[in-house]
């Protein structure tokens, strides 16, 4: 284990085979309930100000805005926004390190945004990496709903290249990462507002 990294080694060995053998893992309970707590109020003041933007899909000159394919509003972070966000911050650079470490993977720089998907909202099925850059490497998204049920929907679904579709409950504080230029995936709809944090591990920092 690094030294004071935030992953122990049955999480860091978990989450490595689950990488290599299915192209994705995931992880329950994986943030502090206080941190999940902090993360989720600053979400939902967000929205509640007005400060969430229409998120749109490519990149660029091909970037399109579409509600129907993509319903999701979201915040992209910067470091000193706030201490939860700077904390979670700190834990995706500890995440970072452990996969380059061990995937040698090249992981350069990380991304993120707030999401937030009102219900009957979706994003339709898609891959996390765009035709005119390859620089998304890995996928992260942390869940920041409180007592989700299941049967409330907005399940992840998960379509791995050569096995069956697989759902991820949007519990709070459950993580979730997969290789972004394999794995295709969706967002189901729900019947409640879901809160999320996604990010992106990069082979080349953001310009
Ligand atoms: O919120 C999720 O479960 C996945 C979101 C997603 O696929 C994306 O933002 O690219
Ligand atoms: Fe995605």
């Amino acid at each position: 284990m690094l030294p004071n990294s935030y992953f122990d080694d049955a999480m860091r060995l978990r989450l490595l085979h689950n990488l290599n053998t299915q192209a994705w893992s995931q992880h329950s309970l994986f943030l502090p309930e206080t941190l999940r707590a902090d993360l989720a109020d600053e979400c939902n003041a967000m929205q509640l100000s007005g400060a969430l933007r229409e998120a749109g899909m490519g990149h660029a000159l091909s970037r399109i805005t579409d509600s129907t394919l993509r319903g999701d509003q979201i915040l992209w972070l910067e470091a000193g926004r706030s201490q939860a966000c700077d904390r979670y911050l700190a834990i995706m650079e500890d995440l970072r390190l452990v996969l380059n470490r061990h995937l040698f993977l090249g992981l350069e720089s990380f991304e993120s945004h707030f999401a937030f998907y009102a219900p009957g909202t979706a994003y339709t099925v898609h891959r996390d990496q765009f035709h005119d850059d390859d620089s998304r490497v890995i996928s992260v998204v942390i869940y920041l709903n409180q007592d989700w049920l299941p049967e409330e929907g907005g399940a992840l679904r998960l379509h791995p290249i050569d096995a069956a579709a697989e759902d991820v409950v949007p519990t709070g504080a459950h993580m979730v990462l997969f290789l972004s230029a394999e794995m295709r995936h969706e967002v189901l709809p729900s019947t409640r507002n879901r809160i999320s944090l996604a990010g992106w591990f990069r082979r080349r920092p953001v310009d």
